[in-house]
């Protein structure tokens, strides 16, 4: 895996972490199988429907908590219990939780934000899977305001963020006025 080299961050990107046959048959999968939800969040006191589908999943029933939403998971299906055999191999890291993002076109986006709620841990892990129509992935540093970074999540590639990265950078998936289709994204948690 390459590592991205930026301050205060530890950040892995491998492009081709699925074969892109694996990856044409696991979003259709993920597609039609998922009973994908769309939650309202609550940001500064105003209520927004979230602009993207979400699901949780996991080994454990242990729920996810951001933005105000509280999230019960479902247990893993095969496909995600696979997938998350092969982060072990690759990364040697357990991950019980799965949270999947589905960006039905260019106007679906994530908000600038940091994965660090307390149930992740101090240093969060966190394994990102890009499934479907490649979206941008922008990262700025809290207060080292010329430290940005923007990279393509590619269909099949893996983002991996661990240490102290939440503690010091933001991400987020921009809206596009290009056409894009669809996009899943699984990252992959650990909520113990
Ligand atoms: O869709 C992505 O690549 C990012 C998702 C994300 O940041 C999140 O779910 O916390
Ligand atoms: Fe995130």
């Amino acid at each position: 895996m390459k590592p991205l080299l930026l301050p205060d961050a530890d950040i892995f990107y491998e492009s081709n972490f699925l074969e892109t046959s694996k990856c044409d048959s696991l979003f259709k999968t993920l597609r039609t199988q998922i009973a994908w939800q769309q939650d309202d969040i609550k940001l500064f006191g105003k209520t927004y429907a979230q602009p993207r589908l979400t699901a949780l999943f996991a080994e454990n029933k242990k729920t996810y908590s951001y933005s105000g939403i509280k999230m019960e998971p479902k247990l893993f299906p095969e496909e995600l219990l696979i997938l998350r055999d092969q982060l072990k191999r690759a990364t040697g890291i357990h991950f019980t939780t799965c949270l999947l993002n589905l960006y039905r076109d260019g106007q679906d986006s994530n908000g600038w934000h940091a994965d660090n709620e307390k149930e992740l841990g101090e240093n969060p892990q966190i394994a990102s899977i890009s499934l479907g129509a490649p979206r941008f992935f922008k990262l700025k540093h809290n207060s080292l305001k010329e430290e940005k970074h923007k990279l393509l999540l590619e269909n099949g590639s893996l983002l991996l963020m661990k240490g102290t990265t939440q503690h010091y950078w933001k991400h987020e998936i921009p809206k596009t006025k290009k056409h894009v289709g669809e996009r899943i994204n699984l990252t992959f948690r650990i909520i113990k």
